[in-house]
């Protein structure tokens, strides 16, 4: 990850001394000689770490009034401040006022180094923190042992290392943005940020000013938009199929010339920012139909992921089931509890449509409706919320009412065909759970799925 650093003195051979022991190390520097020249650096590319000359001769700003410029506009960037022999008092004053520590004039290379190194650090593990804390609990760990989720999380290893972009397919509260957040994780960005922006929740008339951010004379506070602020990380934009046309226009350019214009400016910035995107739309119709830009489709879709509806991996309700109980467990002090085999039959044979969002929510709700209830004894069928119940698939042995024109004798086949198969999706295929589920030994199962014709 690019570790860009800036450093601010007016006198060159200090700028350049600096610089150079830095760039050996291998970090990327820029250099200002004045106030109004470190505070277009800054409005240009937001840096990493700043060093700063405490006195900065023929500059609007002095070094302590621009440091707390550089604070107001960026709390986030750690700013070393650059003293002369005999101004400590000043250099401990400029701590007050936020700096993050002082080097002394003349400095050894290594102390530069290890200050340099020590500030970065800090600021990346608070980028972490900040990071963490937003992503809450729920977010930590892509869980499911089902096909379709090895198979996910191969593709993930497979593509997280590469700088390609990657859009996400899959239906709503799938884990859309969990998948997002694990490429990140498993990418050499993972130290840089994760920004996530969702297209459905934004105005169109607040979308440029969100993604590209405005631009300000120096000096004066502006909004960072999402591609600054995922310099160096991944952007994520999250539902690209809600993007107002205008906008779509305005990201396939960005996309072509890897630079942008900021709302109201007039220079290009560039940024280094790799793009995950994510639709639960069809976007294919939608292309058809010309309310979705073909090449921005191209452009953002060249690995394309589908995440499977939970409807497709129901071997992995218990599982989740059981995490997510921990989880809400841990956040609100509720006992956990243990699920009936017939609860967890009807838990896992429900269609979901609103997917795993829609089954934590669910797990929750039963929680809290149970939690008065004998602590040891397990949820049963009848206390599941009626949603539940509800999303039952209907057979078409019930609701076509084919079954009550057949013999007693083709009425149990037909009965006992769509009863197994739903059974053995149920289980993800495993035949000996299936097995155990329906109370038949496996050999007997077994006969009976090839009698059947299954
Ligand atoms: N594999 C998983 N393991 C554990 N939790 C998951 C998994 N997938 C999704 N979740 C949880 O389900 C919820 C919805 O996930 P997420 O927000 O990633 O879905 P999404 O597809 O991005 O939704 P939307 O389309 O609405 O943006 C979150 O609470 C997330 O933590």
């Amino acid at each position: 990850m690019a570790s860009d650093i800036l450093i601010v003195d007016d006198e060159a051979d200090i700028r350049d001394l600096v610089a150079g022991i830095l760039e050996d190390e291998g970090h990327e520097t820029r250099i200002a000689g004045n106030s109004d020249a470190a505070l277009q650096a800054i409005a240009d590319r937001v840096p990493r770490l700043v060093f700063l000359d405490i006195w900065l001769q023929g500059s609007r700003l002095d070094g302590l009034d621009l440091l707390e410029a550089i604070k107001a506009q960026h709390p986030e960037v750690p700013v070393v401040m650059i003293s002369g022999h005999g101004n400590i008092e000043t250099a401990v004053s400029a701590i007050r006022r936020g700096a993050y520590d002082y080097i002394e004039k003349p400095f050894k290379a290594d102390r530069l180094v290890l200050v340099a190194e020590r500030a970065l650090e800090t600021s990346k593990l608070k980028r972490q923190v900040s990071d963490l804390r937003r992503r809450s609990v729920d977010f930590s760990e892509l869980l499911g042992k089902s096909h379709p989720m090895n198979q996910l999380r191969t593709t993930i290893e497979r593509v997280a290392p590469t700088n390609s972009r990657v859009m996400i397919l899959g239906p709503s509260g799938s884990g859309k943005e969990m998948v997002a957040r694990a490429i990140h994780a498993a990418s050499s960005r993972a130290n840089g940020p994760f920004v996530a922006m969702n297209a459905a929740a934004i105005t169109p008339d607040r979308m440029e000013v969100e993604l590209f951010g405005t631009d300000a004379p120096p000096g004066v506070e502006r909004k960072v938009g999402a591609f600054e602020e995922a310099h160096g990380g991944i952007l994520y934009l999250d539902e690209v199929g809600d993007m107002p046309r205008e906008t779509q226009n305005k990201i396939l350019r960005v996309l072509t010339e890897q630079t942008f214009e900021r709302v109201g400016g007039t220079k290009r910035v560039k940024v280094d920012v790799r793009i995950v995107s994510s639709t639960a739309q069809n976007l294919e119709s939608m292309i058809s139909e010309g309310s979705f830009r073909e090449d921005l489709y191209h452009r953002l879709a060249v690995v394309p992921i589908a995440v499977p509806p939970l409807s497709e991996r129901r071997a992995d309700i218990p599982l989740l089931i059981e995490a997510f109980m921990k989880q809400i467990g841990e956040q609100t002090g509720i006992k956990t509890k243990a699920i009936s085999p017939e609860a967890m039959a009807v838990l896992q044979s429900s269609d979901w449509p609103g997917n795993i969002r829609q089954l934590r929510n669910n797990v929750e709700r039963l929680m809290i409706l149970s939690r008065e209830g004998d602590d040891d004894t397990p949820i049963s069928a009848d206390m599941l919320p009626h949603e539940v119940g509800d999303m039952l698939p209907r057979t078409p042995s019930q609701s076509d009412g084919r079954i009550l024109a057949l013999p007693l004798r083709d009425a149990r086949e037909v009965f006992e065909k769509e009863y197994l198969m739903a059974q053995i999706n149920r289980f993800g295929g495993n035949i000996s759970r299936t097995a155990e589920f329906v109370g038949m030994e496996r050999s007997a199962l077994h006969r009976k799925l090839k009698s059947l014709g299954i």
